[in-house]
């Protein structure tokens, strides 16, 4: 059997043929109650549908945000489930954001649950922290790899109280979150046209020139839209890597439902700034 096409090819070509934008699927009690659902497994289950139905034939990625799911048990999981199924079979690709890290062996349950082909949540990536240590995600980096998936670590998230931990110094001077960033130049290190193994780098943080995000992988994007970035703030805050940027918006696009027109608006507006800033940068 032959190998399955790695991620990081994978989003180069979505990428290329739809363009960077990344749809966070985050059903907040907020927004069911917005779009005039109830927070119930009925209202989650109408929410995703609609969402999937309206963009998961244009959009190159979605973010399911597993923890809004699991809040409804196993009943939640199960919507989530056929989400990611539905969403792949449009062609889109998944990240499921699920923020998993553990130590090594609890690992490996985790990169069974997401990233084996035959797990019922198998998503084409997978949100993980580091902060038990890189090497904890050992088992992730292996079995993404035998399955044609990827990774996105933890490096320096959108929120500001991420600071005192990823720019903290280590003994070598440099910070948590450049190590995060070395480690993963080394994993994506020859892969073309683009790694598998990408950072969660927040579009909120202004000017990183101070980092190295040349780590040859995508680098995932939070913070546009209700956390206050914008896409023209791209540029600025990538520089040189902003071509492997994956912009992900939640609320922004959310926030235009259940309207089906609405919703692809929203999308259509963000990935138009997105291109404009990024084309033209
Ligand atoms: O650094 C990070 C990492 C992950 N997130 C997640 O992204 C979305 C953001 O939602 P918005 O509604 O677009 O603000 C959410 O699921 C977070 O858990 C992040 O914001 N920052």
């Amino acid at each position: 059997m032959s190998a399955p096409e790695p991620f990081g090819a994978r989003l180069r070509h979505a990428m290329d043929e739809r363009g960077p934008l990344c749809v966070g699927i985050d059903p907040h009690a907020s927004l069911l109650s917005a779009w005039d659902l109830d927070d119930d497994i009925a209202g989650l289950e109408r929410f995703t549908r609609t969402v999937v139905e309206a963009l998961a034939g244009t959009v190159a990625v979605f973010k399911p945000q597993s923890a809004f799911f699991e809040r409804f048990g196993s009943r939640g999981i199960a919507v989530l489930e056929k989400a990611v199924a539905e969403l792949r079979e449009a062609g889109a690709l998944v990240v499921m954001d699920a923020k998993r890290g553990d130590i090594g062996s609890t690992m490996a349950a985790y990169a069974e649950t997401f990233l084996h082909k035959d797990s019922p949540l198998f998503s084409d990536a997978l949100t993980v922290s580091p902060y038990l240590g890189y090497g904890s995600l050992k088992p992730a980096v292996e079995l993404a790899r035998e399955n044609g998936a990827g990774l996105f670590v933890l490096a320096l998230t959108s929120n500001p109280e991420g600071a005192e931990v990823q720019h903290a110094l280590r003994e070598d001077g440099r910070t948590v979150a450049a190590t995060v960033l070395g480690h993963l130049a080394a994993e994506n290190a020859g892969q073309e046209p683009l790694g598998s193994f990408g950072a969660v780098v927040g579009a909120t943080l202004g000017d990183l020139s101070s980092y190295d995000l040349g780590i040859n992988g995508p680098l995932l994007a939070p913070g546009i839209g209700a956390q206050g970035a914008t896409p023209a703030d791209l540029p600025g805050v990538f520089g040189a890597a902003v071509r492997n940027v994956v912009p992900s918006v939640s609320r922004g696009v959310l926030r235009y439902g259940p309207d089906i027109a609405g919703l692809r608006g929203a999308a259509e507006r963000f990935a138009d700034e997105i291109r404009a800033a990024v084309g033209a940068a």
